[in-house]
């Protein structure tokens, strides 16, 4: 089974998509994470991202990606860059490389790959890469509610996250449309917790561990 949760930045897909998978004992994949790897690797090889040689650089790279339930992981050789990819820098660079079609398939190939059960979270789990999935969602919450979360974990001032949130969710547009089937959840007025159970009272039937409480 495949359940896909996408949906704007911050919108707690990674958050959610970890609490899901451990509820249901399967790994959890986070989609941005790839592009933000390549994002990176990108500029610290001095590729645009237009750059023909872009994609057969990262084929050649030593990138191992570990889609662990309580979170991914990524690594390149013995150098992790789970941390390092989670910056204002690459916020600021990723939806140009997002935007390059050769990059989305390079992404897609490695997605594709894994082998079912899992949760896939991103922008366009549910639509482009697994139109197949048994279920499907899409978080939203307003830009301002995304970013006081978001500068929980940042150094930059919330004014300044929401506005780069609100100009990366414009960027990424093309790619962000929610799946017509997709449950859309407003996660501003739910807790953590309340979203993952939101979710898993909608798996289809027999999805969901049997509720204890
Ligand atoms: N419904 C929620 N209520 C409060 N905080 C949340 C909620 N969902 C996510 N968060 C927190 O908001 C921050 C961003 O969530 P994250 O899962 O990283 O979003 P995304 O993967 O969409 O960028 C995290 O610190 C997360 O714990
Ligand atoms: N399925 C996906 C996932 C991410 N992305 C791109 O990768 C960037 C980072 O994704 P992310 O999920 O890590 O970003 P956050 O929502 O966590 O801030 C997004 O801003 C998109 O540009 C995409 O195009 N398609």
């Amino acid at each position: 089974m495949i359940v896909t949760i996408d949906g704007v930045a911050a919108s707690g897909k990674s958050s959610v998509s970890s609490g899901v998978a451990r509820a249901l004992g399967v790994p959890y994949v986070s989609s941005g994470l790839l592009y933000r790897a390549a994002t990176l690797l990108a500029h610290e090889a001095g590729l645009s991202p237009h750059d023909p040689a872009l994609v057969p650089h990262l084929e050649a790279q030593p990138l191992r990606f570990e889609p662990l339930a309580g979170g991914n992981r990524l690594w390149l050789g013995t150098r992790e860059l789970t941390a390092d990819v989670q910056s204002a820098a690459v916020d600021a660079g990723v939806s140009a490389v997002a935007a390059r079609p050769e990059l989305r398939a390079w992404v897609d190939r490695r997605l594709r790959a894994l082998t079912p059960p899992f949760v896939a979270e991103g922008r366009d789990m549910g639509t482009a890469v697994f139109p197949h999935a048994q279920a499907k969602f899409y978080l939203t919450a307003s830009a301002r509610v995304r970013a006081g979360r978001r500068a929980a974990e940042r150094p930059e001032a919330v004014d300044e996250i929401e506005a780069a949130l609100i100009l990366r969710d414009e960027r990424d547009r093309a790619q962000s449309v929610p799946a017509p089937e997709a449950h859309v959840i407003d996660t501003g007025p739910l807790s953590l917790q309340g979203v993952i159970d939101t979710i898993l009272a909608a798996l289809p039937q027999g999805a969901a561990p049997a509720r204890t409480s």
